[in-house]
């Protein structure tokens, strides 16, 4: 750890000494992380640094091997996704999960469908779709996604800019705590790259921290509070866009420079 950022309270999710082995390779080798409310914290590291290893502990894709995770001060042992989810953790993966022969509405809603009130919905499993249909309209909007016009309008029409609006949508729906994003710009143009950065702002704004994993350091840079380094399975360095230049950073990630010392 080098500079104390702005963190202020308890972090929101922390974790101490997470590992995770596969076979002979150590993905991830006792990292930390911390995440404190109200900040879009940045992870980064060069391939195989274990990022996706550590989101995928976080977020109860994968049960790590030792370590301890809390959320808001309770420890959390997550053995599924659905686990990280029901407690108000929402994860957008690299591989976008949007079914792209629905429209938005029922993207939004996809794997926690909506039933009818009553027996319409409790015995004949009818979906509310009207209701469904309002809330995904609220939350487009709530988050400025103004080009979206028709929540009818089938996920496959959009450009990638407008789906991956869609997954950050969703996850800041229904994330309560946090919202992980795994290279939320990657695919994108600059347009709709700088759409979704803005985006994340936005949900962040609302009071949801972000953990955003990226390799494109321009845009970490823009809109990061802190940075979490990590290289050979471990947190290195937590700096911030004030405290470290972007070439003193990738040296940081790379090895070239030694991490500042725990501060
Ligand atoms: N399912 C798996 N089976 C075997 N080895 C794995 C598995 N998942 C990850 N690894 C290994 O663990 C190490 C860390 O991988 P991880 O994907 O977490 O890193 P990363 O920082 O996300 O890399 P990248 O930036 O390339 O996505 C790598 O050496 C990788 O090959």
């Amino acid at each position: 750890m080098s500079t104390q950022p702005t963190t202020e309270g308890l972090p929101v999710m922390r974790a101490r000494g997470l590992v995770k082995r596969y076979g002979r390779v150590t993905a991830i080798d006792g990292s930390d992380l911390d995440l404190y409310p109200g900040e879009i914290l940045a992870v980064i590291g060069d391939n195989g640094a274990g990022k996706s290893s550590l989101i995928k502990a976080l977020s109860g894709a994968l049960v790590p091997d030792s370590g301890q995770i809390w959320l808001d001060g309770e420890p959390v042992h997550f053995r599924t996704p659905m686990d990280a989810r029901a407690a108000g953790i929402e994860t957008v993966y690299q591989t976008l999960a949007v079914a792209p022969g629905l429209d938005i509405a029922d993207n939004l809603f996809l794997g926690r469908e909506e039933r009818r009130p009553g027996p319409l919905g409790s015995v004949f499993r009818m979906l509310d779709k009207k209701h469904m249909r309002a809330e995904a309209e609220r939350h487009m909007s709530d988050l400025g996604i103004a080009t979206l016009q028709n929540i009818g309008q089938a996920v496959e029409s959009l450009s990638g800019g407008q789906r991956q609006g869609v997954a950050v949508a969703r996850s800041a729906a229904f994330g309560s705590k946090v919202v992980i994003l795994d290279e939320p710009t990657a695919a994108l143009g600059v347009r709709e790259g700088n759409r979704v950065l803005q985006l994340i702002r936005d949900v962040r704004d609302r009071g949801l921290p972000v953990i955003l994993i990226s390799h494109n350091m321009p845009h970490v840079f823009e809109v990061a509070d802190r940075i979490h380094i990590q290289r050979l399975g471990r947190r290195v360095a937590v700096v911030t866009p004030s405290s470290h230049s972007m070439p003193e950073t990738v040296a940081i990630m790379t090895g070239a420079a030694p991490p500042p010392p725990a501060g």
